[in-house]
């Protein structure tokens, strides 16, 4: 609800504008019945055919006039709806992309996906119907007892005995229904999930001949939305024929008494028609109101989505300065973190001198990725302090720290764009510095091979390029603008030895001032590093050059001798 505050109150005046027009429409229709009882009942009766022509031209008047507004108060109510949504998806989206990493892992990419998506169509749903419903059917409604009132205060009392049993059905109905359209809406989520799934692990699912068993798993999460949907409508669809029945049980009722009211004398013929018009008006305003209550609390569990997002408190706030004298580029004082509850990293402690290079080696999972993530603050370590030229990076505006670093992870992402595009990533880089960062990424001989050079377009996630074409390109974008630190995360793992030693080459001379961490898993692509550090269980188990490594450390040993075919160490 307070989403639905916050966004629609600027829109206030454009509401109110609507709101009017539509009522003024709806009310136009409210009198068509009333005159039409008084043709019947005192025009006609007179046999002047003037005035039967001219509260016949009355009714064409209000008929067009009803149609004309109703039509103009609906585009104003999707106007403003448009617009809403478009600024809460704006903010979301802003609101998204500034998400810490760990507030990201907390609602997970496919919760945020579905917020920005279905979520703010729900929302303009909800705004739109809002106000076109919202207004006509409580007009009808009450509009429609008062008109039944004046006409016959005794018929009125018919027809409302009526209204309560309409109305317990209409709460009983949506009562059920709300919560089990809220289920087939989990099931849709899952079958969506299913269907990336697939879709994404294409190639892994032929590959393996699993595309039977991904159809059978496929068809069960079909059913089950099949099953919810058939539950949901099921219960619904017992409105219309039960609203239906009362409908013509309240008819019959009216048309008995009204006869013998008739008989009377006490009635006219006119007001009966009339009536029996506003009963059906009164009960399909009481259905639209159930759909209000259906689409309103639908449209709610949207808003407190959004809402909650919108809302969430920045979890990694810039610290009060704490520079300190160091002459290291960067140093990991006794640093521990932990995604969770369980220690990922314990005590880790190193420096690195400007222009250096450290090499990361270590099992999977042994945590060197997450040294990386704490160095660029996409988390805060538990324990310790990481510098950077003597400053805490808690305490480093995180726009800033980012400049610092040119950055290819494992499952980096390119883009459906350009080479050149994808390389550059929106900071405007010169062709010079471009062409640089690919001829030292050993990416140029591939790149001057395709018919449009950089200007070659990839496909979404560059699936239209080698995985040892990609991680050149991916190499290109971090290195590109000289960056001041280097990370890079098993970023040559496709690529073969010779290009391997050759981007090392490339690295050492061209890019002197950058200080460089390299994680990978084959000890000759770290083995010139100034610094190599074996991780093991979030441990440093050790810490020095190759040579003093292979002097000192068993399992360093260990992984040199199985990667270098069992060769000696002298
Ligand atoms: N966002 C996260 N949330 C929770 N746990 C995580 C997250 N990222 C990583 N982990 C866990 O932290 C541990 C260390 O992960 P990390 O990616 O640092 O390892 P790694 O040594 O780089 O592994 P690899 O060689 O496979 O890339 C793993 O057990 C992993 O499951």
């Amino acid at each position: 609800m307070k989403l639905f505050i916050q966004y629609l109150k600027p829109l206030f005046n454009r509401i109110l504008k609507g709101f009017s027009v539509k009522f003024i429409g709806t009310i136009m229709d409210l009198f068509l019945p009333l005159i039409l009882a008084y043709i019947i009942d005192s025009v006609i009766p007179t046999g002047n055919i003037n005035r039967v022509l001219l509260w016949g031209g009355a009714m064409v008047i209000c008929s067009i006039l009803a149609v004309t507004l109703s039509i103009k108060a609906n585009r104003m109510a999707s106007s403003v709806a448009k617009d809403a949504v478009q600024v809460i998806r704006h903010d979301l989206y802003e609101k998204i992309s500034y998400l810490s990493a760990s507030q990201s892992d907390q609602y997970g990419s496919p919760s945020l996906i579905s917020r920005l998506t279905s979520d703010t169509y729900n929302l303009h749903r909800t705004i739109g119907l809002m106000q076109r419903i919202g207004v006509r059917a409580p007009v009808l409604l009450i509009g429609g007892i008062l008109m039944t009132v004046t006409l016959d205060p005794v018929l009125t009392l018919v027809m409302l005995g009526v209204l309560p049993f309409a109305t317990v059905t209409v709460y009983y109905v949506s009562k059920k229904g709300v919560p089990l359209f809220d289920q087939l809406q989990q099931e849709v989520d899952r079958l969506v999930r299913t269907v990336r799934e697939n879709i994404t692990g294409a190639r892994v699912i032929k590959a393996l001949s699993k595309s039977e068993y991904e159809k059978v798993r496929f068809e069960g999460v079909n059913q089950r939305v099949v099953n919810a949907e058939t539950k949901a409508n099921q219960t619904m669809a017992a409105t219309t024929p039960l609203m239906n029945l009362f409908l013509n049980l309240g008819l019959t009722f009216v048309v008995l008494t009204s006869a013998y009211r008739v008989n009377e004398g006490l009635i006219q013929p006119g007001v009966i028609i009339a009536f029996m018009t506003y009963f059906t008006i009164i009960l399909n305003a009481m259905l639209s109101i159930t759909r209000i209550f259906v689409l309103f609390s639908r449209g709610i569990a949207s808003a407190d989505r959004v809402y909650a997002i919108l809302h969430t408190e920045p979890d990694l706030e810039v610290e009060s300065i704490d520079r300190k004298d160091d002459s290291a580029h960067i140093r990991f004082d006794h640093v521990s973190f932990g995604y969770g509850k369980n220690p990922i990293l314990e005590d880790i402690d190193f420096t690195l001198n400007k222009g250096e290079t450290l090499g990361i080696i270590g099992a999977t999972g042994s945590g060197k990725t997450t040294i990386m993530k704490l160095l660029l603050r996409l988390y805060d370590p538990d324990d310790g302090i990481i510098r950077i030229n003597g400053m805490n990076v808690n305490s480093m505006n995180l726009k800033e720290l980012h400049t610092k670093f040119g950055v290819a992870f494992q499952k980096d992402f390119l883009y459906a764009d350009t080479l050149s595009e994808n390389i550059d990533f929106g900071r405007d880089l010169s062709q010079k510095e471009i062409l640089k960062s690919t001829e030292s990424a050993q990416a140029k001989e591939f790149i001057d091979s395709l018919n449009s050079g950089l200007k070659h377009r990839l496909t979404p996630k560059g699936t239209n390029l080698s995985g040892g074409q990609k991680q050149r390109v991916l190499l290109s974008r971090a290195l590109a603008g000289d960056p001041e630190i280097l990370l890079l995360d098993d970023s040559s793992s496709a690529l073969d030895y010779k290009t391997d030693s050759k981007l090392r080459k490339a690295l050492t001379e061209q890019y002197q001032d950058t200080t460089t961490i390299m994680i990978a898993q084959r000890i000759s692509s770290i083995q010139q590093a100034d610094q190599i550090i074996m991780l093991d269980k979030g441990r440093i188990i050790g810490k020095g050059t190759h040579e003093e490594l292979l002097r000192n450390s068993e399992p360093y040993r260990e992984i040199y001798r199985n990667q270098s075919g069992g060769e000696e160490i002298a």
